[in-house]
Formats: C-alpha cells, structure tokens, sequence
C-alpha cells in the first residue's frame, strides 16, 4: 500500500510533502531538529498538523484544508505501526503475550492470536524468547520482540524511529538483517542517523533540514552525488560548491577553480557540486607551485584535527583530507596551519545542484 503525505505544522516551521510507494523502504536522514521525530508522529496520528492530507491505500489519514472537508483518523485505526529505540513491551507480559496483543485487542481469539504471535516471533528468530518477561531478554532480543509485535497487526505501513540507536553495536548487525528481511516487500519509513541503514535498508532516501525535504532520490544516487554539507558528510565527502567554468573546471564559491572530470552533465554557467574523498586528498607544507594538468592544489587553512580510526581527519576551510598518523607527524599540523590540499582531477565527480 502506498502513502501520499502532506502537512504543514507552522508551530514548528515543518512543511513537507512525500509519498512511500507500496513495497518501498524510505530513510529519512537530517540533523537534530530536522523534522523526523515530527514527521513520524503526524503519520502515526499523535500530532495533528495545521493543514494538509495523507492518504494510506484507500484510508484517509487525515485531512484538514483550509474551509474544505476536515477528518482525522486516530492513531489505532490508520494501519500504522511504530518501532522505536526502546522496545516499550508491557512488562508484565510474556514476549509472545506481548506480540499477541495487538491482534487480541483487534477481537482475533486467544489461540489464534497466540499462533499468530509465534508465527512472527519465528520470523524474527526470537521463537526461543516466546515465554520470557521483557526483564530477561537482551536489549536486541527485546528490539527483536518488538519487530514482531509491530508487524503481528499488518500494518499498511511500518513506522522506524532510529530502531537500532539503543542498541549495542554488536547487537545491531543481527536486528539490521531481520529488518531487510521484514522491510522487504513493505511500506515503511526509517528514520536514522547511520547511513548504513540508509544503504542497506531503504530504496530511497529524503533529506530533511530545517522542516524541509532538502534532498530526495534513491539511495545511492542521493549519496554519492550530495547537494547539502549536511548529506555530504553523511556520505563521508567533501563538497564543493560553485559555478561551472566549463566542462572541466568549476570556480568554488570561496573563488578557487578546481579541475573536475570532464562530464557532459552541465555547461558553463551552471550551478554544480564537486565530490572528492577525504582520502583522496593529500596535504602538503610546501607550495607544490601549478600542479600537473591533472591535479588541483588548494591553499587552505587547517580549522581543526580530529581522530577517525586509523587516520586522521584535517579539516581545511571547504575540504578535509584523510592523513595516516606518521604523515600528519611529519607535517606539524595544528589549527591555523597554511597548507595546500592536493587531489586529482580524476578522484572528483561534478554534477548539477
Ligand atoms: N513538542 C514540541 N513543541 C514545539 N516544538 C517542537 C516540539 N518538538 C519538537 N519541536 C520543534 O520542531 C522542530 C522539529 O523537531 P523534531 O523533533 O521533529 O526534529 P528531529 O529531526 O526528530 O530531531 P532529532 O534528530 O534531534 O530527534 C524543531 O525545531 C523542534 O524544536
């Protein structure tokens, strides 16, 4: 079943319109403040919008114009189901008590509910857990309960609110595969911060800032080609922003002019970004003078140094580059250090913004 979605809260600057075909898995990324936890709660009916209209297969979920027809569905009977970080089973019942209730409360009888529930706890590989209180599962066991109870009332659409945030990062592997699984031929909407879950979970993904939709397409395409620092440093890339010279060179809104891949994708004038792997920039202390006709070579000023695995992550006023540690010791970096940042032509992608 597919929604079609759109709401404007004024309260809170969100005005957004979005649609989840039916089968389709959507991540919503975008920083603190963005508008996801909002966006969840107007879909799953615990926040009433100032306007606007969602329509979930055939139900109408809401729809509050302004002067025109105005109806509202409360949250048990839009077809929506919620998954949040924490589990929130009823304690003191039995996961499989847990995963029966929903249908119970829908008036499906006692043994078919229970059989129903164990049918999903098998799906979720917590048939093991049926009998246990909450107070004995592990926090991924617990989630994994959870996945089952949200699914036992057949939903029309499954709502994911960072599922796997609470969790330890060695239990979040597991519950990421149960989810591919389950997300796999139905409607839902996953909100995150990992942008693993992005790749791995959903067909496509919307950028909120700001109340906004920033940014949408299908995943990859999304992320490899961003068009906000924001979804950039999601991607973990740098991006550039500025005005096509021509085919090959982009002049940057700080006034550099970067040689890019020759692409036919845009001509001169037009408005692009320019992606470049941190790794793939090299730093050096000395002039390099005009590079090859290949490379680029950007003066910068380091802003800050910060530790990332293996390497370490020098951040230059647009750029970073990726540094081994020896490799950084021998440079003698520090906040305010002039360097160059040296990368070439061929490690950059230029598309049209
Ligand atoms: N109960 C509330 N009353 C009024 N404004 C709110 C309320 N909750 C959130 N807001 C505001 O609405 C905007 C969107 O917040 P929301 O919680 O939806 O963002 P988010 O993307 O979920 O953020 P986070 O990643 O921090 O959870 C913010 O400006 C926030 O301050």
């Amino acid at each position: 079943m597919s929604l079609e979605f759109a709401a404007t809260v004024a309260e809170r600057g969100f005005e957004v319109r979005l649609t989840v075909g039916a089968g389709e898995t959507v991540a919503v990324l975008g920083p603190n403040g963005a508008g996801k936890s909002t966006l969840l709660n107007l879909i799953a009916g615990l926040l009433r919008p100032d306007t606007g209209e969602a329509v979930l297969g055939e139900r109408t979920l809401f729809s509050l114009g302004a002067g025109g027809r105005r109806s509202w569905s409360p949250p048990h009977q839009r077809g929506v189901s919620m998954l949040a970080q924490e589990a929130l089973l009823f304690p003191h019942l039995t996961a499989a008590e847990n995963v029966a209730f929903g249908p119970r409360s829908k008036g499906v009888a006692g043994g078919a509910a229970r059989t129903l529930a164990e049918t999903w706890l098998d799906r979720v590989d917590a048939a093991a857990l049926a009998d246990r209180k909450p107070a004995q599962l592990s926090g991924g066991q617990a989630q994994r309960v959870a996945v089952a109870r949200a699914l036992a009332s057949d939903p029309s659409l499954l709502l994911l609110d960072e599922p796997m945030a609470a969790l330890d990062v060695s239990a979040a592997p597991a519950l990421r595969r149960t989810l591919r699984e389950v997300l796999a031929d139905r409607a839902a909407l996953i909100v995150t911060h990992d942008v693993l879950d992005a790749y791995t979970l959903a067909d496509r993904v919307i950028v909120l800032q700001g109340g906004r939709v920033v940014d949408q397409g299908p995943t990859r395409a999304v992320l490899d080609s961003p068009t906000t620092p924001f979804t950039a440093g999601l991607a973990g890339l740098n991006l550039l922003t500025g005005i096509a010279v021509d085919a090959e060179s982009v002049r940057t809104d700080s006034g550099h002019v970067v040689r890019v891949r020759p692409t036919e994708a845009f001509g001169s004038g037009a408005r692009v970004g320019v992606a470049v792997r941190p790794v793939s920039v090299s730093v050096t202390g000395e002039d390099p003078g005009a590079p090859g006709e290949g490379m680029n070579a950007l003066s910068v000023t380091v802003t800050d140094l910060e530790p990332r695995g293996d390497l370490v992550r020098v951040r230059g006023d647009e750029l970073s580059a990726d540094l081994p540690p020896a490799a950084l010791a021998a440079l003698d970096l520090a906040p305010g250090s002039r360097v160059w940042f040296v990368f070439a032509r061929s490690e950059t992608a230029a598309y049209p913004l």
